[in-house]
C-alpha cells in the first residue's frame, strides 16, 4: 500500500515566487493497482509522482510506501527505497546516450553490487520479455522511438520495482505506440507491480486495467482519492 496523507508542496517557500503546487492530497494505493493522475498542465500531478517515488520531500503531510513512513527518512534511506521500490520511465526516456542498450538497462542496478554475469543475464531476460534482446548491443541513439521506449520499461524493470512510475509516458509517441506501450503496462500489472502513471492521454487513462483515474486540479485532488 503507498498512503499519502495530507500532503502539500511548496516550492521557493518565503520568497516572492512561493508557489504551492499541492495542498492537502490525500490518497491510497494498493500495491496491486494500476492508479493514472489526470489533470491540467501545472495540476500537480508530476509533484505527487516525485513525492512518492522519493525523489523530493513534502513540507508538509506523510507518506508511506509498504507500511514504512518515507516523510521523515534521512537520505540515504530514500535512496535505499527509491532504487529498491520504484522503476522510473519518464516522457523523453531519459537514456544514456553512446552506450548500449543493455548497459542502460543494467546501470539503475550497479550500485546494489549485484555479480556483473548475473545482472547481465537478468537484464537479457528483460529485453527478450520486451522482445529486444536482438537489439541489446545497439547504441541508444540507434533505436527507434518505439525501441527506445520500450528499453525505458526494461531499465525501469531492472531491480524487480513493486512500482512502475510513468510520467507522460506516451507525450512522444504516435497511436500504435502508445497502445503497444500501455499493453506491456498492462502485462506489468498482470505480473503483480502497481502502476502509477501521469498523463493528459485518453490512450492512457481510458485503459481498461486501470483501477482508478485521479483527477487533480490547482494543486488539489478533484476526484478519485478514494476507491469507488
Ligand atoms: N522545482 C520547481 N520549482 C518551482 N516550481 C515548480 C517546480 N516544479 C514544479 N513547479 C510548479 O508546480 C506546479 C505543478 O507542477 P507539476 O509539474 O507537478 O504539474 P503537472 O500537472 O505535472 O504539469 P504537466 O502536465 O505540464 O507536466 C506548476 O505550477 C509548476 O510550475
Amino acid at each position: 500500500m503507498i498512503s499519502v496523507q495530507n500532503v502539500m508542496k511548496v516550492f521557493n517557500g518565503g520568497r516572492p515566487n512561493e508557489l504551492c503546487a499541492l495542498r492537502e492530497v490525500s490518497l491510497e494505493m494498493g500495491l496491486d493497482q494500476a492508479t493514472a493522475l489526470v489533470g491540467p498542465s501545472g495540476s500537480g500531478k508530476t509533484t505527487l509522482l516525485s513525492l512518492i517515488g522519493c525523489m523530493a520531500r513534502p513540507t508538509s503531510g506523510r507518506i508511506f510506501v509498504k507500511e514504512e513512513e518515507i516523510t521523515s527518512l534521512p537520505e540515504r534511506f530514500l535512496t535505499r527505497i527509491r532504487r529498491s521500490t520504484f522503476g522510473f520511465v519518464f516522457q523523453r526516456h531519459n537514456l544514456i546516450n553512446g552506450i548500449s542498450v543493455l548497459e542502460n538497462v543494467m546501470a539503475p542496478a550497479y550500485p546494489e553490487g549485484e555479480p556483473f554475469c548475473l545482472l547481465r543475464q537478468r537484464a537479457l531476460d528483460i529485453l527478450e520479455r520486451l522482445d529486444l534482446k536482438r537489439r541489446a548491443e545497439a547504441k541508444v541513439e540507434w533505436l527507434s522511438g518505439g525501441e527506445a521506449q520500450r528499453v525505458a520499461i526494461a531499465r525501469a524493470m531492472i531491480n524487480s520495482p513493486a512500482v512502475i512510475i510513468a510520467d507522460e509516458p506516451t507525450a512522444h509517441l504516435d497511436t500504435k505506440l502508445s497502445c503497444d506501450f500501455m499493453a506491456l503496462m498492462k502485462e506489468v500489472k498482470e505480473a503483480g507491480t502497481a502502476v502509477i502513471l501521469a498523463s493528459h492521454d485518453p490512450v492512457v487513462y481510458g485503459c481498461d486495467f486501470i483501477d482508478r483515474v485521479v483527477e487533480m486540479r490547482d494543486g488539489r485532488i478533484v476526484t478519485g482519492s478514494m476507491d469507488t
